[in-house]
């Protein structure tokens, strides 16, 4: 109980999710708590969560989150620190597919296909790179304020730390909304931006400005992974925190009153049996809780109790099929004549996948080209339901193998529900809340940094180290 009273450090946090966000939130906890605090993650499944890879014809292939921004400087500096290799993209083009036909054959959306984008959108193409680089330059601000320590209590907090009520009015209005004020044309959000938030999604333009933005940053062409696999980066961030893995799955949460302080028991489960682990210090809770998301995680004994966060998560299935693309069914009989490496669709109510794209293995050898349509390759198809077998003979001429990985993979954006909470009670912090604003890898290690830096500042009472305003400002004159 004198821990807190005194200054010292805690001495046992558990973290519970081993994907990214879990594994990074271990990591910064160590740097900012110290080599003496005991650190327990808890997983159920695999290190990893949803970075995760398939095994196809003796190759691994990302089945879950794929790509990364040039811009994500947290994953670029855990690549760094953890001496793993950057995995660029090898470079393919890209048809966009309305149910019935090829409408757009782009190269690269961003530069090589300029003319042709310019031809046929006009001043839409050029708006839409310029709104997508001022959000992403506002949102850049988050890694000076987290290098000088700062931290916030919300999610609310940190967008409007970095850009503004604009920022936080873009979680709660529609993509189209913002487009369209912006004087992008309906034929530009129907043949461009909603194929991306298919892929991307799974998800129309209805879906919030705020993760389309982060959307259309991911359709950039400035992209990389991970060589060998992006879940490389969990397991290396759990070692070099040297934090304890225990493979279980926490079912309860509960306060323990000692004295002036409150501990934390945890219930969980390892191969059946039932155990239990008292006085945690701090829980960081990095999964997501809703009831739809399945954690099993149950709060007992808060008073006033916990409420349940509404919403619920997307379902989306990766199949990756090692077979021959039947290009036939998207208008080119002859498939030496299928000059693309992947195809997007609009948003048609006949189609049943949002995408179909040859993939690289994660460790791409030093010779690797993609495989030619008219030779067996490897394709990886996104679609809201598992393909039936009718559906995969309209999109493969013929397969080997077939591997289905079914996700809830990311929020339901349109139900227009607020931000869930950071913290949920003194030294009690959820971490997936960022994913409503927006869900990706970079989202997840920019709240895993946030909560190691909120749960430092509120465990040493440095109150002036939290949602701070002007600080733009404060870190100029800071020396
Ligand atoms: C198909 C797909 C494609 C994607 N593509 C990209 C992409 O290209 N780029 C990008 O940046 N992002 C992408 N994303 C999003 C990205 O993968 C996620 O935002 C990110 O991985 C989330 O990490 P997380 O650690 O917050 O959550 P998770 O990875 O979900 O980790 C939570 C972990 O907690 C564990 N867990 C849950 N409950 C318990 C419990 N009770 N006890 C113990 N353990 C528990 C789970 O097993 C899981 O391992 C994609 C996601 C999907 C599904
Ligand atoms: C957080 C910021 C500023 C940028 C992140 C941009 C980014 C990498 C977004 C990707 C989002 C996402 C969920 C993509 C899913 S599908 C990816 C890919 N098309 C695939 O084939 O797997």
């Amino acid at each position: 109980g004198s821990a807190q009273l005194d200054g010292a450090q805690p001495s046992k946090i558990a973290v519970v999710g081993a994907g990214i966000g879990g594994t990074a939130t271990a990591h910064f906890l160590r740097q900012h708590f110290g080599p003496e605090v005991q650190i327990d993650v808890f997983e159920k499944e695999e290190v990893g969560g949803r970075l995760a890879t398939v095994t196809v014809n003796h190759n691994d292939y990302e089945s879950g989150g794929s790509i990364i921004h040039s811009l994500n400087l947290h994953m670029q500096d855990f690549v760094k620190q953890l001496g793993l290799k950057y995995r660029r993209s090898v470079a393919g083009k890209t048809a966009v597919f309305d149910g019935d036909a090829v409408v757009l054959e782009e190269t690269d959306w961003y530069l090589l296909d300029l003319f042709g984008l310019w031809w046929r959108y006009g001043i839409s193409f050029l708006r839409l790179q310029m709104w997508v680089e001022e959000i992403m330059e506002k949102f850049m601000r988050i890694y000076k304020y987290q290098a000088h320590g700062y931290a916030f209590s919300s999610v609310e907090e940190l967008l409007a730390s970095l850009g503004g009520s604009g920022f936080i009015n873009m979680t709660q209005r529609p993509l189209s909304d913002s487009l369209v004020e912006l004087g992008v044309s309906q034929r530009f959000i129907d043949e461009i931006i909603a194929p991306i938030m298919r892929v991307n999604y799974n998800q129309n333009v209805s879906i919030p400005a705020f993760v389309g933005a982060v959307s259309l940053a991911g359709a950039q062409t400035n992209l990389w992974a991970v060589e060998g696999g992006n879940k490389l980066v969990c397991s290396g961030l759990l070692k070099l925190a040297n934090a304890n893995l225990l493979q279980a799955q926490v079912t309860s949460i509960s306060p323990l009153h000692t004295g002036e302080t409150v501990q934390f028991q945890l219930g969980f489960t390892t191969d059946g049996e039932t155990h239990s682990e008292a006085a945690y210090d701090v829980v960081v809770l990095a999964t997501p809780l809703q009831d739809s998301a399945d954690s099993g995680v149950r709060f007992h004994g808060f008073s006033p109790p916990l409420a349940p966060l509404p919403g619920a998560y997307q379902h989306t299935v990766a199949t990756v099929v090692h077979g021959y693309l039947n290009t036939s069914y998207f208008g080119f009989p002859d498939p030496r004549l299928f000059p693309f490496a992947s195809v997007l669709t609009m948003d048609a109510p006949e189609l049943f996948f949002n995408s179909a794209a040859s993939v690289c293995p994660v460790n791409i050898s030093a010779g690797f080209r993609r495989k030619q349509p008219q030779e067996a390759g490897v394709y990886k198809v996104f679609s809201p339901r598992p393909l039936s077998k009718a559906q995969l003979k309209t999109l493969f001429r013929s397969y080997y193998s077939v591997q289905l990985t079914e996700w809830l993979a990311y929020p339901e954006y349109s139900s227009g529900q607020g931000l869930p909470p950071v913290e949920l009670h003194p030294n009690l912090y959820y971490l997936n809340g960022i994913e409503w604003a927006g869900s990706a890898m970079e989202m997840s290690s920019v709240a895993a940094k946030n909560i190691a830096l909120l749960a430092y500042h509120r465990w040493n009472r440095q109150a002036d180290m939290v949602d701070q305003k002007d600080l733009m400002h404060k870190i100029k004159t800071e020396l």
